[in-house]
């Protein structure tokens, strides 16, 4: 039935002000209202429809990708869009592309890396899309190793120039998004050699393609690496490769706020840290942990919907089946996802006021706070990246065998999403990167401090936290610092025994070595009590509008009781919890799972996601499913004709018979 809200009686049920939770969603009422306009518009434009992507082409995708990108950018243009907006049309777009790595990380390594001079050069370029860059870092043979990266730019002194090389198959460039078909231009990594010394890797500004004819220059071999995951997904973007012949560029396109080498050949090291250099990096995993948020609502929002749609099972006389969102084992799934869709918008927020704090201080030339974030960056992109990607299969697993079908959306944004574990830092070895955060007790300080400080070390964590005291309030009610004193406690405990058992090796960094999946754990228990602590720290703000904050209690009781009990054994060997706190944890889950399921359909309204965006039958607003399943299976390519293609050559002669005289 066109026009009927089949999830009406659903809305009806919610016990909060929807709007006012938007805002809360959005993070103020500037931030809904460009959201809000921006979307719709998106959304009304045909220009941006997406829904054929799964049934093109990798050729026919990418050029319908290129002409987006111009389209996106001639709409910026003509309606004189702000920053805000222009990046919120990227986003509803919803389509990688390689402006994503002009904007997202060529044009924030020339700011952050560049001289006043270069950004004053390449930036205004930049900005009016006159030349096209990417972030060529990766190689072949090295992508998490940085260090171990092999090209090479090599100073003539002679000249004035560096002569960009890559001495090896491996030391192709590898993965840069936008490189394979579109960058005229690259940030590219290389290890510097000035008179015969090597001076660790910087970035290089480095024309790739002619600005007349886009053919690539002398001594440039370019091109894509070819198909990836899934249908349509990440395939809009032309990740790829590159070879450098003795590739001559001018001095001054080494990026030089770091260190310079001047026309003599003098290198020299300004007293900005050296990880600078890997300051882009930083800025992009901040960005990735709030789009995190974007993505799991998204599937949220389609596997919640749907499940209220859905019926199996228990009719009474005749009367309707049971809503699938009724059953808990559906709850016990769904709700910790929409618990952390929200958890994840909370940290998303705070780790973007902690960077521009960050990058505040680095203009002023103040490093002190940059091990911190890039430890809370690295750790944190980590979580919500594995938390989401496994949230969106789990979400594709909850709407059955529907969400199996493109239709749903599941697959394309599962395929789309999963790679954020990868890129940017593989999840692993990013968590070895928090060990200074979450190991507080250092290997080194084992090592000179001796066993005595650990000791010191856990006694104090030890008096953190008092169990019985702790928890008591949790028979009736979560106490916030009763929890947040276990998610304290417990990552503590689990950094100290990690240290304890570093002082064990003689060898701190084959300790390291041999304790890495302790360590990556307990970084893991680290970045989980920030984000509940941040939740706690939201709750704490005046959150207007009717019964708000008391549905964003229940989704932070949700997410931390559900990280305990899926952990219960890290909380129970470190002593923070006793099986009895481990069971009432769970049967406060339980009664939280029953005070969220009258809300839940107004909670993932909240996101104001539109049909355009969420890009799903199952997730659509009306709820009206299985007239657009049945509709959209009829306009899929392969029923344009009622006897397939192939019919005479291979179905026929198998009816027949006939198929030793077939030609196959
Ligand atoms: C249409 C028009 C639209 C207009 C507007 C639209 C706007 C659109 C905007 C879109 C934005 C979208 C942006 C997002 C796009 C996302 C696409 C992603 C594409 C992917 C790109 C990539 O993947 S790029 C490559 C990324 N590579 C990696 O991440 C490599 C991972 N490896 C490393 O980071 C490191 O090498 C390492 C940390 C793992 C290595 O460690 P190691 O200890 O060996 O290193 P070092 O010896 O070099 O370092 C020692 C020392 O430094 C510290 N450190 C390491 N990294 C950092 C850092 N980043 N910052 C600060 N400090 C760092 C390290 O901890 C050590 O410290 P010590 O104190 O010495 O211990
Ligand atoms: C879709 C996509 C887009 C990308 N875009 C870009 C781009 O624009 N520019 C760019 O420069 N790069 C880009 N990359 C490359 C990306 O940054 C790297 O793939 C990523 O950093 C991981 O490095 P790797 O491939 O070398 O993985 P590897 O390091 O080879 O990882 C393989 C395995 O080894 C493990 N491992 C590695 N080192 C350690 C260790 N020290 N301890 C324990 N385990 C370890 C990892 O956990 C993993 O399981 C992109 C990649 C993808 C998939």
């Amino acid at each position: 039935m066109e026009g009927v809200d089949h999830l009406a009686h659903e809305r009806n049920k919610s016990e909060f002000d929807v709007d006012a939770m938007k805002i809360v969603w959005a993070g103020s009422p500037h931030a809904f209202d460009v959201s809000d306009r921006i979307s719709k518009l998106v959304a009304s434009d045909p220009g941006f429809r997406k829904d054929n992507r799964s049934t093109l082409s990798r050729k026919e995708l990418f050029k319908n990708t290129l002409r987006k990108a111009a389209y996106a950018w001639k709409t910026i243009v003509d309606l004189r869009l702000s920053e805000e907006e222009a990046a919120k049309l990227r986003f509803y777009v919803d389509e990688p592309a390689f402006t994503d790595l002009h904007w997202g990380m060529f044009i924030p390594a020339i700011k952050g890396q560049g001289t006043e001079e270069q950004q004053q050069k390449w930036l205004p370029l930049a900005y009016k899309m006159q030349i096209i860059g990417c972030y060529a870092q990766t190689e072949l043979g090295h992508g998490s190793n940085v260090q171990g990266l092999e090209t090479t730019a090599t100073f003539d002194s002679q000249t004035d120039e560096f002569i960009i090389h890559s001495p090896t198959l491996t030391s192709s460039k590898w993965w840069p998004g936008g490189l394979g078909k579109v960058a005229t231009h690259a940030i590219a990594y290389a290890r510097l050699i000035v008179g015969g010394r090597e001076h660790g890797v910087h970035g290089f500004i480095v024309q790739l393609r002619s600005l007349e004819d886009h053919s690539p220059l002398l001594g440039i071999t370019v091109g894509d690496i070819g198909m990836k995951f899934g249908n349509g997904a990440y395939n809009t973007m032309d990740n790829g490769v590159l070879q450098f012949d003795h590739v001559r560029i001018p001095r001054n396109q080494m990026l030089m706020r770091v260190s310079q080498v001047t026309c003599e050949g003098k290198y020299k090291q300004s007293d900005v840290p050296r990880q600078l250099v890997y300051g882009t990096m930083v800025y992009v995993r901040q960005t990735i942990v709030a789009d995190a948020s974007c993505a799991l609502s998204r599937a949220v929002c389609i596997a919640t919907r749907y499940s209220a749609v859905r019926r199996q099972f228990g009719s009474q006389n005749g009367g309707p089946e049971t809503q699938v969102i009724d059953y808990k084992t559906q709850q016990s799934r769904l709700f910790p996802l929409l618990a952390s869709a929200y958890a994840f918008r909370f940290i998303g927020e705070w780790l973007k006021w902690l960077y521009a704090d960050v990058t505040q201080r680095l203009q002023a030339n103040d490093f002190s706070t940059l091990p911190e974030a890039h430890a809370c960056t690295a750790g944190l992109k980590s979580l919500t990246t594995t938390a989401t990607a496994d949230g969106i299969e789990e979400c594709r697993k909850l709407c059955g065998g529907h969400g199996y079908l493109c239709s749903s959306g599941l697959p394309e944004l599962f395929a789309v999403y999963v790679p954020a574990c990868t890129y940017e830092g593989d999840n692993t070895v990013l968590l070895l990167q928090v060990r200074d955060m979450s190991c507080k007790v250092s290997h080194e300080d084992c090592f000179s401090a001796g066993v005595q400080a650990v000791q010191q070390e856990t006694s104090r964590y030890n008096s953190l936290y008092d169990s019985s005291r702790a928890f008591n309030a949790m028979s009736l009610r979560c106490s916030k610092s009763a929890l947040l004193e276990a998610f304290e406690a417990r990552a503590a405990r689990m950094s100290v025994a990690c240290a304890q058992n570093l002082s064990n090796f003689d060898n701190p960094e084959e300790g390291f070595a041999e304790l890495s999946a302790d360590l990556v754990e307990a970084a893991v228990a680290h970045c989980q009590l920030i984000v509940v602590s941040k939740f706690i720290e939201k709750l704490q703000q005046e959150i207007p509008g009717k019964g708000v904050k008391q549905q964003l209690e229940v989704l932070c009781n949700i997410y931390a009781l559900f990280l305990l009990h899926k952990h219960q054994g890290d909380f129970l060997s470190t002593g923070c919890i006793t099986p009895k706190h481990a069971a009432l944890a769970n049967d406060e889950l339980r009664s939280l799972y029953s005070q969220v399921r009258p809300n839940a359909i107004a909670l993932v309204d909240a996101f104001n996601y539109t049909d355009h965006y969420l890009g799903s039958i199952l997730g659509c607003y009306d709820g009206n499913v299985y007239p657009k399943l049945y509709e959209a299976a009829w306009k899929d390519p392969l029923n344009e004709s009622v006897v397939p293609d192939g019919y005479h050559l291979y179905i026929r002669p198998l009816l027949k018979q006939e198929i030793r005289t077939a030609r196959l």
